[in-house]
């Protein structure tokens, strides 16, 4: 999948054709992580926004990736069906298809940006392709490639972060991190973890602590699991532990990923980030955000105006299926919580490590990025 030194372990999502014109995207579903390492093999859109709604793909950049193959899955589903009925189809009602399966698939996780803008870009290449005059099946293969691009972009995007990042990360360092924001959740070496991978693989020291992450636990099933894959010693603490430990001063810094970053760097990411970085910045200990140009959203001035996914109760009410709670209690289970970028020491992107006051500099190198390079 890439030309560099090093591939991850696990292997999120991939596109395979069969050789008939029918198009497969595999999956590994990390819902039933650890326990069980299961992969999936999705032939309908529908599949794949089901996939995205139950988290059996997440995280922001791999969400993305998810979205452009299951866009480029739909098209190609959709010619199979009308040429089995031996209907022709023209590129216009392919771009009316599209339209309909970029809104199933936008209804799935409304805080992660990457989601919106992997679906707006293959829905720009069709309008492209449409103007341009191409066939429908000549459509269908620049829906391919462009998905493709987008994995291949997301792979690269996370190398660079590991690069830049790692220079953040000092020989016998232990690093603080939350949620899962590793290989699993992209197609590459991960954001937040890419740093500790590259800092690992260069010959430098470094132990990771892991919230274990409420209420999915993906830190617990996920980094963990994913750490041990890669050799990299950790340490599961459960996350009203980080404070205890950040007091110790056994915490030298705190790597995060991020769903959607604002114009004035406030951080959108897993639930309980603006604790532990309340808890860094209290104990004087640096948090850097590491997350792809593709999740920041120069159209949001501030954190105030991200949409916060509000999920099901039962996620909170039960463990493994397991009731915990009372019946009937009130319960809420956001999804996502605001870190205000005061608390963010840099944010780390592909493009180099960014420090306060961050709109000018997100907007000069992240911007050019964030749009397609055939615009
Ligand atoms: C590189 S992933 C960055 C974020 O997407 C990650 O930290 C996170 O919050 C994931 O949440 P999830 O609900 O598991 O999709």
């Amino acid at each position: 999948m890439n030309d560099y030194n090093f591939d991850p372990k696990v292997r999120t999502v991939w596109w395979e054709d069969d050789g008939d014109g029918r198009a497969v995207v595999h999956m590994l579903d990390q819902s039933l992580l650890p326990q069980q390492v299961v992969y999936l093999h999705l032939t309908h859109e529908q599949q794949v926004a089901e996939a995205i709604a139950q988290l059996r793909v997440r995280g922001a950049p791999v969400i993305g990736v998810t979205a452009g193959f299951g866009m480029a899955l739909a098209v190609t589903r959709f010619l199979a069906e009308r040429d089995a009925d031996r209907l022709e189809t023209t590129p216009a009602e392919i771009e009316a298809h599209l339209a309909q399966v970029g809104q199933l698939l936008g209804q799935t996780r409304p805080t992660a940006v990457n989601l919106f803008w992997a679906i707006e870009r293959m829905q720009r290449s069709t309008r492209q392709a449409c103007q341009a005059g191409l066939s429908s099946q000549q459509l269908a293969e620049v829906l391919k490639a462009e998905a493709h691009q987008i994995a291949v972009e997301d792979v690269q995007a996370c190398w660079q972060m590991g690069l830049h990042g790692a220079e953040l990360i000092a020989d016998g360092d232990t690093i603080l991190t939350h949620c899962n924001a590793g290989a699993l959740a992209t197609t590459g070496i991960g954001t937040a973890l890419a740093p500790v991978y590259m800092a690992a693989h260069t010959g430098k020291h470094v132990h990771v602590f892991v919230d274990e992450t409420r209420p999915v636990l993906q830190g617990a099933r996920l980094t963990a699991w994913e750490l041990q894959q890669e050799g990299v010693p950790l340490t599961l603490i459960t996350d009203n532990m980080a404070g205890y430990f950040m007091r110790q001063k056994r915490i030298q810094a705190i790597f995060v990923g991020a769903d959607r970053i604002a114009a004035n760097g406030d951080v959108a990411n897993k639930i309980g980030t603006y604790s532990v970085a309340v808890l860094a910045h209290v104990h004087q200990i640096p948090l850097y955000v590491v997350a792809p140009c593709s999740t920041i959203d120069l159209a949001l001035l501030s954190g105030e105006q991200i949409p916060i996914e509000q999920r099901k109760a039962e996620e909170v009410t039960t463990l493994y299926g397991t009731r915990i709670a009372p019946m009937d209690v009130a319960v809420a289970n956001p999804a996502f919580d605001v870190t205000p970028h005061a608390y963010v020491t840099a944010i780390v992107t592909e493009k180099g490590i960014m420090r306060a006051p961050y709109t000018e500099t997100l907007r000069a190198r992240c911007m050019p990025s964030r749009q397609n390079k055939s615009e």
